[in-house]
């Protein structure tokens, strides 16, 4: 292995605008695989593409010396390239790893002993995505000692990359702030070279304050703004009563986090403030219906609002504006989101108690569990 090459699954808003353009500022050779013919045929063709960042220190970078694979049609030459990789990222969304697991599972198989230990680390908005994907991987190896030819870490990932404007083609208008966390303590003495990322040794205090200030407060805007038939994001936040939703459910989170992680106060509430001013940066042009797409992976137990009221509950601690916040989500009803309509079905076809069960995962004799069915029933009757 001579050159740093790095596979990244995942050639969208976070892969081209945040992922591969790290790893290529790292200096490694990135070989984007998607499933979206367009997108890869467009990538190949092209030799470089640009990123714009909008907001306070904005850079405009190009991105080259990559290559791009079409993971469903060409299966065997994504295994090939990561059997001889430094690196291996996915940004495909966390409902996608198991799809993409096969392929790194093939690879360490066929990887070389002679090669240093593959680094596999999923960019997902979830706690502890990589965790999940070498779940699959070892399901998917024909032995499970091979998994050693790997090193599995968390990440967690935070700019905000919104949908872009149709005839931007390949280039990407992302906010200028970014931050990817990593946990070191997997990969020992030799952690990649990777300058923009920061490694940490107990990833926890960090994803967990990132999905439940970023995530939460995000989507909260989002489905509030749907509710009040807001389309984009500035517009939600500069609606006082919806900024006042948002400040709620993120002074819950804060009790949470900070009496979890001992976090200072005054420094959680400095990063919600810093937070606040990004969501409504007017320059990033994006929409409630991005923002709150996928509401039932949003919903969902250890996701961004379940997982703080669930944990604020059993602590005894107010979670009201959270469980207010999932009442207005089941609003959410955009046609183009699969998962809208998938909730909006469940909505007519279940009674409030096995909806609950269902899409939040809490047990009935939870703490959490009556005040979600009641905002369940209300929005039913
Ligand atoms: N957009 C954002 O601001 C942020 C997104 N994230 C996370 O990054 C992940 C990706 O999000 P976006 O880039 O916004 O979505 P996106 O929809 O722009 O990109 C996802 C890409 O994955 C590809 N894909 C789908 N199935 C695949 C498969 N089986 N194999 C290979 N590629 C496949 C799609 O074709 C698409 O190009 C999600 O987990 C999201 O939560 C995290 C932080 C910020
Ligand atoms: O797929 P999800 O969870 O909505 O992730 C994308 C979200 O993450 C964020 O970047 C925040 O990190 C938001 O821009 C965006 O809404």
């Amino acid at each position: 292995m001579s050159a740093l090459k790095a596979v990244h699954f995942g050639a969208g808003n976070i892969g081209r605008g945040f992922v591969g353009l790290i790893l290529h500022k790292a200096g490694y050779e990135v070989v984007f695989a998607d499933v979206n013919a367009e997108l890869i045929d467009s990538l190949a063709s092209t030799p470089s593409y640009v990123v714009t960042e909008v907001g306070d220190g904005a850079s405009v970078w190009t991105v080259d010396n990559y290559r791009a694979l079409n993971s469903a049609t060409h299966e065997a030459d994504v295994v090939a390239e990561i059997a001889t990789a430094n690196i291996v990222t996915t940004a495909v969304g966390p409902n996608i790893l198991r799809f993409v697991a096969p392929l790194i599972a093939a690879a360490i198989a066929q990887r070389s002993a002679d090669l240093p230990p593959l680094a596999v680390m999923a960019c997902e908005n979830a706690i502890n995505a990589t965790d999940l994907l070498k779940a699959e991987v070892v399901k998917a190896l024909p032995d499970a000692a091979l998994a050693e030819g790997a090193v599995f870490a968390n990440t967690a990932v935070d700019r905000i990359v919104p949908g872009q404007d149709p005839d931007a083609g390949l280039d990407v208008t992302v906010e200028s702030f970014f931050e990817w966390a990593i946990e070191s303590t997997p990969f020992g003495a030799a952690t990649p070279v990777i300058p923009d990322a920061h490694f940490v040794d107990d990833l926890a205090p960090y994803i967990e304050r990132k999905l439940f200030t970023v995530n939460t407060g995000h989507a909260t805007a989002a489905y509030h703004g749907f509710a009040a038939g807001v389309s984009s994001m500035s517009e939600a936040f500069s609606t006082p009563a919806i900024a006042a939703e948002v400040r709620a459910v993120l002074a819950e989170t804060k009790a949470l986090l900070v009496a979890k992680h001992d976090f200072d106060p005054e420094v959680q509430q400095a990063y919600i403030d810093k937070n606040m001013v990004r969501f409504a940066n007017p320059e990033l042009s994006d929409t409630v219906d991005r923002v709150g797409r996928q509401p039932l992976r949003k919903l969902g137990r250890n996701e961004r609002f379940v997982g703080p009221a669930a944990e604020l509950a059993e602590r005894g601690m107010p979670s009201d504006a959270l469980v207010r916040t999932m009442g207005v989500a089941l609003a959410f009803d955009v046609p183009e989101d699969p998962q809208s309509v998938e909730l909006q079905q469940l909505l007519t076809s279940l009674p409030a108690e096995s909806f609950v069960a269902q899409v939040s995962g809490l047990e009935e004799g939870h703490p959490l569990f009556a005040d979600v069915v009641a905002v369940v029933r209300a929005h039913q009757s």
